[in-house]
């Protein structure tokens, strides 16, 4: 698992280990750790050509001495100055260890053709330290302008700590800020570095430890990896039965959608469900059992669809392509009075929307699992935009205010829970943003529910097997949610031999 913890907890911990360390004794295990990942990036140390940007804070100081052992090794070292102050003592370090610096002008421009821009053009290596956690919103000036550069330059990019310009605490980007293709993150990760559009800017992550995990309270923010998501994954043992495995019930599609039906079935089917138990209009269960014949189907009459639903079911998925009538309502209204764990999608989370006492007091389990869009409808005077711009705010949000699980789907998708921890999900892919993806996620999910999981550990595995699932079925070309689908077995068994 990779934690990650905001400014706030990180300035505290820091504070604390600096009054029990000699003067400057962190800065310079990060100076060190960030001069070793430099060093891994350049093909060789010696002869190369590394620029500094260097702001006014002491993430300019962690590049600059970073910058002075480098240079020791034989790197020709510059500094680019644009703060309106420089960390004097790594300055001295650097021009000690033969590094030279370069004031830039404070203009908002930095003209082709300036010394500045053909350094940052002709570096082998580009070290953005021009903001770190004292950073606050997009950059600004000739800091925005050196970003640009840099973006444009051949270089690989390392940003020290974050990539300058990211909101640290919830991966917003308002502005202009750094791309990296290596971060070296120092003490813990910030939650920004796992949420896009923050993690897309971040590159690769490479932790720098400084020590400081003794100090650390819980993370804000969790990042599972390969090994925790496996750990998490039920595992059918010799005595297991199909009940013992999960027995879903899913209430899913609608005439006009059967494809939602097929595609969630399907998701239930290759998650590893004991058994799916269908219900809904006879034209859709006919198109389920077509594809999936061993899904059990209880066909719902239409004058009376409540008397048909089926019992004994250990989870439900709920809403997708279900539509919104009333019909609809009574149905959700009535697999949320039982006291199984639920799973509530697409449709479902929009009728909650005016309902939003079903689930808030409800002492079982259940699962939200919207887009930016139908989250927009849970939460009062909240645009879709807003939503993907702050993800994690507005999921954890949504899960305080509605008592429950949420998983927001999206470039990142993370799941919060009132108490715990949020998660973000490492696997998430453009690959994802086709039709019907979803409602292949909500039968993953529902599958691990109905085997026992917890709905914040479901939504962490199932997110997780689905992106990897998008991975695995990329051959180059596009992808359907038909192709996920396939591909889940074969997410599973490279889970299990990592
Ligand atoms: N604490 C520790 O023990 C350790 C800390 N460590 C390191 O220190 C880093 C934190 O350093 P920090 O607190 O000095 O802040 P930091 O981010 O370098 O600079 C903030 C300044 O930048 C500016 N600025 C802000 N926003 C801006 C914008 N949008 N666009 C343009 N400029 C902007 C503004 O300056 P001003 O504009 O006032 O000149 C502000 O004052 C941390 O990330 C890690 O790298 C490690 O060495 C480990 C030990
Ligand atoms: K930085």
């Amino acid at each position: 698992m990779r934690y990650a913890h905001a400014v706030e907890t990180v300035r505290k911990a820091e504070g604390e280990l600096m009054a029990r360390l000699p003067d400057g004794a962190l800065m310079q295990r990060a100076a060190t750790g960030l001069a070793g990942v430099c060093a891994r990036v350049l093909p060789r140390v010696y002869g190369s050509r590394v620029v500094l940007l260097i702001g006014s804070g002491d993430n300019g100081g962690d590049a600059l001495y970073a910058g002075s052992q480098l240079a020791r090794r034989g790197a020709a070292v510059r500094a680019l100055l644009v703060g309106s102050r420089v960390h004097e003592a790594g300055l001295a370090a650097l021009r000690a260890a033969g590094g030279r610096a370069v004031d830039v002008p404070r203009s908002a421009e930095i003209p082709a053709g300036s010394a500045a821009s053909m350094e940052v053009a002709a570096a082998d290596l580009i070290v953005d330290g021009l903001v770190g956690i004292g950073g606050s919103g997009g950059l600004r000036g000739p800091h925005a302008s050196l970003a640009i550069l840099a973006g444009a330059a051949e270089a690989p990019v390392v940003a020290v700590d974050l990539p300058s310009g990211i909101d640290v605490d919830t991966g917003a980007v308002e502005g202009t800020a750094v791309r990296a293709d290596v971060t070296a993150t120092f003490g813990t990760h910030k939650p920004g570095l796992f949420v896009n559009p923050g993690a897309a800017h971040a590159g690769v992550v490479e932790f720098v430890d400084i020590g400081l995990a003794g100090e650390l309270p819980t993370a804000r923010l969790e990042c599972p990896q390969a090994g925790d998501i496996d750990a998490l994954l039920p595992r059918p043992e010799p005595e297991s039965t199909k009940y013992r495995r999960g027995v879903l019930g899913m209430a899913v599609g609608s005439d006009r959608f059967r494809g939602a039906a097929v595609l969630a079935a399907g998701g239930a089917l290759r998650g590893g469900v004991g058994m799916v138990r269908y219900a809904g209009r006879e034209a859709v269960a006919t198109e389920v059992v077509r594809r999936w014949p061993e899904v059990v189907v209880s066909v719902l009459d239409p004058g009376d669809p409540l008397a048909g639903l089926p019992e004994g079911v250990n989870a439900w998925v709920v809403g997708p392509g279900r539509g919104v009538d009333g019909a609809a309502a009574a149905e959700l209204e009535s697999i949320l009075a039982t006291s199984a764990p639920v799973l509530l999608d697409a449709d479902a989370v929009t009728l909650l929307g005016q309902r939003p006492r079903l689930v808030r007091d409800r002492a079982a389990p259940t699962l939200l699992t919207p887009h930016a869009g139908e989250l927009a409808r849970l939460l009062p005077d909240t645009s879709p935009r807003e939503v993907e711009a702050r993800r994690l705010e507005h999921a954890t949000r949504a899960a305080e205010e509605y008592r429950c699980v949420v998983l927001l789907k999206g470039s990142t998708t993370v799941i919060a829970e009132p108490g715990r921890p949020a998660a973000a999900d490492p696997t998430g892919t453009s690959l994802l943003a086709t039709a019907g993806t979803g409602d292949v996620l909500s039968g993953l999910v529902g599958s691990l529910l109905s085997g026992g999981l917890a709905p914040r550990e479901a939504a962490m595995c199932g997110a997780y097997l689905h992106g990897l699932a998008a991975r695995l079925a990329h051959d180059g070309g596009p992808i359907g949610a038909s192709d996920l689908i396939d591909a889940l077995p074969a997410a599973i068994r490279a889970l299990r031999a990592e």
